[in-house]
Order: structure tokens, then C-alpha cells, then sequence
């Protein structure tokens, strides 16, 4: 199993531009008016080139939940305690999770990784219901220091590139990303700030819902993580080790093993697309294969979405993370797999095309 990131990241090609045509010429000829199912053909195409195959199959749908801790916790950025990433871990193998709802609404399983949550999992990844992969017991606090090492760093992405690889070896389909860690819409801002160039204020949110306060504190937190850290925004590795997170980090190689292996993933709200800037920093052409699943009720999440170049399907006011937007989204992309895969073109339905006159198939 190959889940060294370089050789990763060089393995990574953009979507094949013929196979794009070859789906729209499909999708043009439907026996519909033209564009007339929207952005689903727009999907329709995406999936069929990935694939490269005209029948594209999603139906074995995974959400994977990353979880880690943040030392920058201390610094009073979340509504919540940092006791209750190991809290919401057991309540995810419980199944009474938002996340295990929606993802068994869509058919999906979800899989939870700990990337890095500061308790003790160890029972659990004995008994195989989650995966063991802590890097380390919680980031340090990139208020004062660097979030982890740079070798931490690429130790978290190529977990989650494993992961992806062994997902999609047990024959997953789609996989959809997911996140649980208190504290970590503070990292997500400040790589993209850091990203963007977009100052702390322009990107930061309320996260689990912080008052006007503690606002104001948790862009001062992100804007002196950023002044002592001074990571390199052309070192997306340097950028993730001084101001990211352990399952952030493994979002990003879950991304990068998925455009690898050519499958489809799902990017989730803001935690999941500050992972998919990662991931593109370090292959610009991973984001052909990232879907974005909808827009984050976080403020920045519209910010961060232009900058992947993603629309995203959904627009939910959803604020939550886990991979639940994904979940909700995977029945969307199922349908447009189904589009390309089953409806017939004029020709083969036997209806009559436009006119010639005043068409925009013409
Ligand atoms: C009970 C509970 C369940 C959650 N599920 C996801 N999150 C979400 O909220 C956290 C990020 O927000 P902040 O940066 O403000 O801490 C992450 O754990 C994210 O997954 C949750 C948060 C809580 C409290
Ligand atoms: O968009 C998200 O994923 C999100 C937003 C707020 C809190 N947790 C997650």
C-alpha cells in the first residue's frame, strides 16, 4: 500500500478533459431540455470522468469522522469543554450522533478515526470501532508555539491517505469527510487566513456559537498563532504543523488518497474544506475530485469555498461538522450518477429533439 505523500501527491492527475466531453456529449443529448437538470449534469460529468466510465457507480458510500483535540482550547475559543471530543466519540460508536442518523438516511457507514482526541480511545480501536491513529494526545497551543512538528504533520496526512486507500481497497465508492474536535474552527480560520491572505477578522466565526467576547478574543488568539508561528503559505506542511490539527491533517490525506485511487470524496463544512485547502496546496489537482457538500452557516466557509473553486450542493444553515452535510448531500450525487447511468438520450427514448430554430442545443 503505497501512502508515502510525495509520491502521493505526484500521482495525483487532473480529470481527464476527454472523458469530460465524452459525459457532456451524453448529457447533452438527454432527453431533456437542454441544461435543464442543472448542476446535477454538472456532477453527472465530474463523476463519469473520475471514473472515467459512462455507467459511474457511487452506491458504497463512506463518511469518515476524524477526531482530534486543540491545545489552543486553553485560550477560551469554544463554547464547549474539550472533554467532549472523547464524549462525542463514544456517542458516534453509539450510534446516537447526528452523523450516524444522516448516514444511515443516505445509506452510508461511517467510519471514526482518532487523529488525535487528548483521552484515552484505546478500548475502542481494540474492539475495532474506531480507527487508532492518534498522532498525539491534543496539539499543542499555536498561541504560544507550533500546533505539532512538521513530522507529525505528515504523519496525520498519511494516515488519512491509508485510510482512504484501505476504504477504497474494502471497495468504497464515495467517501464523504468528516470532523469532530473542540476547538478546531480556530485552526480551520487561521489556515485560511494564512492561505487566503485574508486577515483573522475577514474569516473567523462563532464556531459552536461563542458570544460577541469571545469573538473578539478567538480572532486576537488566531492573529498572535499566525505573528508567532510565521508559517510559510507556499509550505502547505509548514502551515498545518504550526497553526492546523491532527484530523485536520488527515481530511487532507483522506482527500489526496481519494483523488489518487480516482474516487470521488465529499468535503463537509468549514473543519473539512480548511482539510481540502491542505490538500490542494499540496495537489492542485486533488480539488477535480473534491465535492463540496454545502455552505456552512460559518462565517468564512463562503470564503473558503471560493477559494477551492467548489459550489457546493446544499445550502442548509448547517453548523455542525461530523460529516453530516456531506451525508445529506451523497443522495444528490448518487442521483446524478444515476442520470448519466440510466436515462436515455432522445435517439434511444424516441422523443423528438428542439427545433432548429431558437435552440440552445443547436
Ligand atoms: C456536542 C457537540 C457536538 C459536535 N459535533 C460537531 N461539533 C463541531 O463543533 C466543534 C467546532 O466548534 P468550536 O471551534 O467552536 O469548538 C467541532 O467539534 C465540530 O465538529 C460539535 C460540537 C459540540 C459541542
Ligand atoms: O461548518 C462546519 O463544519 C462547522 C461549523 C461550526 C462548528 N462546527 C462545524
Amino acid at each position: 500500500m503505497n501512502t508515502n505523500l510525495d509520491e502521493v501527491i505526484l500521482g495525483i492527475r487532473p480529470v481527464d478533459t476527454v472523458w469530460r466531453s465524452k459525459a457532456r456529449a451524453r448529457l447533452n443529448d438527454l432527453a431533456i431540455p437542454l441544461n435543464s437538470l442543472g448542476n446535477l449534469l454538472d456532477l453527472a460529468e465530474q463523476l463519469a470522468a473520475i471514473q472515467e466510465s459512462m455507467t459511474p457507480s457511487v452506491k458504497r458510500k463512506m463518511i469518515v469522522t476524524m477526531a482530534g483535540d486543540h491545545g489552543v482550547c486553553a485560550e477560551g475559543v469554544s463554547a464547549f469543554p474539550q472533554e467532549v471530543t472523547p464524549q462525542m466519540v463514544r456517542n458516534f460508536v453509539a450510534g446516537g450522533a447526528a452523523i450516524n442518523v444522516l448516514a444511515e438516511a443516505a445509506g452510508a457507514g461511517v467510519t471514526v478515526v482518532d487523529m488525535g482526541v487528548a483521552a484515552d480511545l484505546s478500548d475502542l480501536a481494540a474492539q475495532k470501532k474506531i480507527l487508532g491513529y492518534k498522532v498525539a494526545s491534543g496539539t499543542g497551543n499555536m498561541a504560544v508555539g507550533p500546533a505539532m512538528t512538521r513530522e507529525q504533520a505528515i504523519k496525520a496526512v498519511e494516515a488519512g491517505i491509508e485510510i482512504a486507500t484501505r476504504l477504497i481497497g474494502d471497495g468504497v465508492e464515495l467517501l464523504g469527510t468528516g470532523d469532530m474536535g473542540i476547538g478546531n474552527t480556530t485552526p480551520s480560520a487561521a489556515l485560511l487566513s494564512v492561505f487566503s491572505g485574508k486577515t483573522p477578522r475577514q474569516v473567523t466565526g462563532r464556531g459552536t456559537g461563542i458570544g460577541d467576547a469571545a469573538l473578539e478574543n478567538k480572532i486576537r488568539v488566531i492573529e498572535q498563532a499566525i505573528a508567532c508561528n510565521q508559517p510559510n503559505p507556499r509550505d502547505a506542511i509548514d502551515v498545518l504543523a504550526r497553526v492546523g490539527g491532527f484530523e485536520i491533517g488527515g481530511i487532507a490525506g483522506l482527500i489526496l488518497g481519494a483523488a489518487y485511487h480516482r474516487v470521488p470524496v465529499v468535503v463537509d463544512g468549514f473543519i473539512s474544506s480548511a482539510g481540502a485547502l491542505v490538500a490542494k496546496k499540496l495537489a492542485p489537482a486533488s480539488v477535480d475530485y473534491m465535492i463540496a457538500a454545502h455552505q456552512s452557516l460559518e462565517f468564512g466557509h463562503r470564503l473558503m469555498l471560493e477559494e477551492l473553486s467548489l459550489r457546493p450542493i446544499l445550502n442548509l444553515n448547517l453548523r455542525l461538522g461530523e460529516g453530516t452535510g456531506a451525508a445529506l448531500a451523497f443522495p444528490i450525487v448518487e442521483a446524478a450518477s444515476r442520470v448519466i447511468f440510466k436515462m436515455l438520450t432522445f435517439t434511444d427514448a424516441g422523443v423528438t429533439g428542439p427545433g432548429k430554430e431558437d435552440s440552445a442545443h443547436a
